[in-house]
């Protein structure tokens, strides 16, 4: 059984008792459901947190699950109780009906809220986090997302994901010198883990998301990770500005400053913002929260609609912003949901995403803290100027002529080998790779990779998979062999299991790849993030199925043939010829219904950019041949085949190194990836085509139609 639930009563830990309904929520690593629990015929949310997923390791799991049960406090979420079915941890908890900041600013309030009920929210936020750090917890990852609501106005902090004691020493303690936390919210000072950091860095996550609150969005937030990192280092602190944000208090922009300190000292304490005027003032949320969701739909619906606009903003995005959106967005959400920030990662990011801010597919305006980027954008113009990093109160100046994310990497780079960007494990593919060669591990980064071997190790000691049913205790949590990964997905007794188990599964199977509902947001999170399995940063520790299925490695990342297929189900695809995930067309006009498409009741708005998007990917696709072709160049192909990644080209003494005229295996490849451009050229000419027709064809029924009701218009006047 496990433990009391907040109502003193009793919850089991036997998946059958609970009946898992709709889904309310999903995060990088959980689902969350709302539930009923049968013996009280209660409804309940069970946070489904999928073990092979989870980018954290277990000790972390078993953290939160043991925080979440050991709090009591009226602002933070707390567990009933916790235990693991096949392959997830479920945690039930109280349901929250009206789910978290985030989604309700997304859906309701994309601007933001009004300030009464930011100041109501935030003292409740306070409150929790006054209460954490008095127990000797950092949260380490508040933000909107992980702010609830219910109807009453009842406001709770959630996800102790990434939660860390305080007062631990050892191992622990040396955890928290390591990147946690979600970018734009993370404090300067734990992007410079050198220093260690406290309590303070949840003051200034708070403050991040006090505007969060205010705008509707994080500052900073539709850039990448490794530009964040950089500009929450570099920059001013985002703050409100005068003139942009008139609509809130000069009060309330001062809280918000004296959060958004980079001193980590100057930061006031929980318990001292509290006796800010601000939050003196503040309503209580029940008077000025509940206005925030009146008249909204349920929940559940509002996530699906939420899915469904985020899958169709997604779509008619033109095709190259679509791409970069897509790439951008599983990046940045790689990056949200990674804790442990990888260089080798980050640096894959910086190099994917183009530079160019203007093409950046998020049409938010820019942000009034984004000025002082502004002026580093200046340098672009080829004029030499220097960038300082503050870092451990001592200030380096980088030498930065031109703004390209190579800068950013050479910037960062420039850090770690001064040892101050990271300094323990997370480090953790331990090498830095700059045109193919790499630089030595240092001594820390190598011990840190043995120990996290070490970790790995012990968890594959742990062997047998147990299905637990009982309050979550270490071991149910270790019965999770972390060799057993990727079974879940061959296993084909799904038929066999009970019902609840059963749901989980279709559900855990369907969400990243099947369904249009999943194309956006979690789509960017999870067709590229579910099916890219972690590696943790180690080649090495991919087990030797996974292995043997190798198809890529990227960043921390692989991608194995057995989930390549995945892939293949998601509305992305991996470009054979280029090697950047393209957005499926296909998968794109085939998101709507059936029953849509055969209703012929699509307005041409609709349609037009999805003929759009195919036009323009046909364009692509004839300019990736255009580059092939161009790659033939002897020049170019030399260098292509010295990079390693094509066979060598052959060389005749006679030619001094020329290529030889004679077709190589190199030239025999890329002709063959030529034809399969070509076909694929073809498909889509093809499908645009059909896509003319229909469009022309649903114009013509448009017209047909308007005529018919006109006429009805008339033989009514007539009449
Ligand atoms: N008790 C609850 N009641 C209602 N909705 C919830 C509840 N818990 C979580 N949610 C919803 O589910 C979403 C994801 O939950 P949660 O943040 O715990 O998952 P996660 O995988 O840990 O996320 P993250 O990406 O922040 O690490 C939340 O943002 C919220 O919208």
């Amino acid at each position: 059984m496990g433990r009391m639930g907040g109502s003193q009563m009793t919850y089991s830990a036997n998946p059958n008792d609970y009946r898992l309904l709709e889904e309310v929520g999903y995060g990088a690593s959980a689902t969350v459901y709302r539930a009923i629990y049968l013996p009280f015929n209660e409804v309940v949310a069970v946070k489904c947190l999928d073990l092979d997923r989870c980018n954290s390791n277990l000790d972390d799991i078993r953290r939160e699950a043991q925080t979440m049960r050991l709090i009591d406090h009226p602002n933070v979420i707390r567990a009933f109780c916790s235990f693991v079915v096949d392959r997830n941890l479920w945690v039930v908890m109280p349901f929250m009906d009206e789910g978290s900041c985030l989604h309700l600013m997304k859906i309701a309030h994309p601007d933001g809220f009004e300030e009464a009920a930011i100041c109501s929210i935030l003292k409740e936020t306070l409150k929790a986090l006054d209460y954490l750090h008095r127990q000797g917890h950092i949260h380490r990852d508040v933000k909107a997302g992980n702010i609830l609501l219910n109807s009453n106005g009842v406001v709770k902090l959630a996800d102790f994901g990434v939660s860390a004691c305080m007062f631990d020493t050892g191992d622990r303690q040396r955890a928290r010198n390591t990147f946690v936390g979600t970018p734009c919210w993370m404090a300067p000072e734990v992007l410079q883990p050198g220093s260690g950091y406290n309590s303070k860095a949840d003051i200034w996550s708070f403050g991040i998301t006090a505007l969060e609150l205010a705008h509707g969005h994080a500052p900073f937030s539709k850039y990448p990770p490794m530009k964040v990192l950089l500009m929450t280092i570099q920059n001013a602190p985002p703050g409100l500005d005068y003139d942009r944000d008139k609509k809130f208090s000069k009060s309330f922009k001062e809280m918000v400053a004296m959060c958004l300190v980079k001193d980590q000292t100057k930061r006031p304490t929980a318990e001292k913002l509290l006796k800010h005027s601000c939050f003196k003032h503040a309503k209580p949320p029940e008077l000025s929260v509940k206005k925030l969701f009146a008249d909204l739909p349920p929940l559940w619906n509002r996530v699906k609609a939420l899915q469904l606009k985020d899958a169709a903003q997604l779509a008619l995005k033109k095709m190259p912003s679509a791409e970069q959106e897509a790439l951008s967005q599983s990046e940045y959400q790689r990056g949200v949901s990674a804790w442990n920030f990888d260089l080798e990662d980050l640096k894959a990011q910086a190099s994917l995403v183009r530079d160019d801010d203007d093409d950046m597919p998020d049409t938010r305006e820019e942000d009034e803290c984004m000025k002082p980027f502004g002026s580093y954008k200046l340098v672009s113009d080829g004029q030499s100027s220097s960038v300082k990093l503050n870092s451990n109160s001592e200030i380096q100046q980088v030498e930065c002529r031109t703004h390209t994310d190579a800068d950013e990497l050479l910037l960062a780079e420039s850090l770690i080998r001064k040892g101050k960007l990271l300094e323990s494990d997370t480090l953790q593919t331990g090498t830095l790779e700059k045109s193919g060669t790499k630089s030595e591990a240092t001594n820390d980064e190598k011990a840190s990779s043995s120990e996290r071997d070490m970790t790995q190790a012990k968890a594959k000691m742990v062997k047998g998979r147990q299905t637990q049913s009982g309050p979550l205790v270490p071991g149910a949590v270790l019965g999770h062999s972390l060799s057993d990964k990727g079974r879940f997905w061959e296993r084909s007794e799904i038929d066999n299991q009970p019902t609840t188990e059963k749901t989980t599964c279709e559900v855990r199977k369907a969400p990243s790849f099947s369904g249009p509902l999943m194309l956006p947001n979690r789509a960017s999170a999870n067709s590229l993030s579910a099916p890219i399995k972690s590696s943790g940063g180690f080649r090495d520790s991919l087990d030797e199925k996974s292995k043997a299925n190798l198809v890529q490695i990227k960043g921390r990342f692989s991608v194995t043939s057995e989930n390549l297929d995945l892939v293949k189900g998601s509305p992305l695809r991996k470009s054979a010829s280029v090697g950047d995930w393209i957005f499926e067309s296909k998968q794109t006009s085939t998101s709507l219904s059936p029953k849509e498409i055969s209703n012929n009741n699509l307005p041409a708005s609709f349609l037009m950019p999805h003929l759009h998007n195919l036009f323009q990917q046909t364009s692509i696709q004839q300019d990736l041949i255009m580059n092939l072709f161009n790659s033939l160049q002897p020049a170019d192909a030399l260098d292509v085949a010295q990079n390693g990644k094509l066979p060598p080209l052959p060389r005749s003494s006679e030619n001094n190194g020329s290529v030889d005229a004679a077709p190589s295996e190199r030239e025999r490849m890329l002709l063959m990836k030529i034809s399969e451009l070509q076909t694929r050229m073809i498909n889509l000419t093809d499908e645009l085509n059909s896509e003319r027709l229909r469009y022309a064809q649903l114009q013509r029924q448009l017209k047909s139609i308007s005529g018919q009701e006109e006429n009805g218009d008339r033989r009514e006047l007539d009449a």
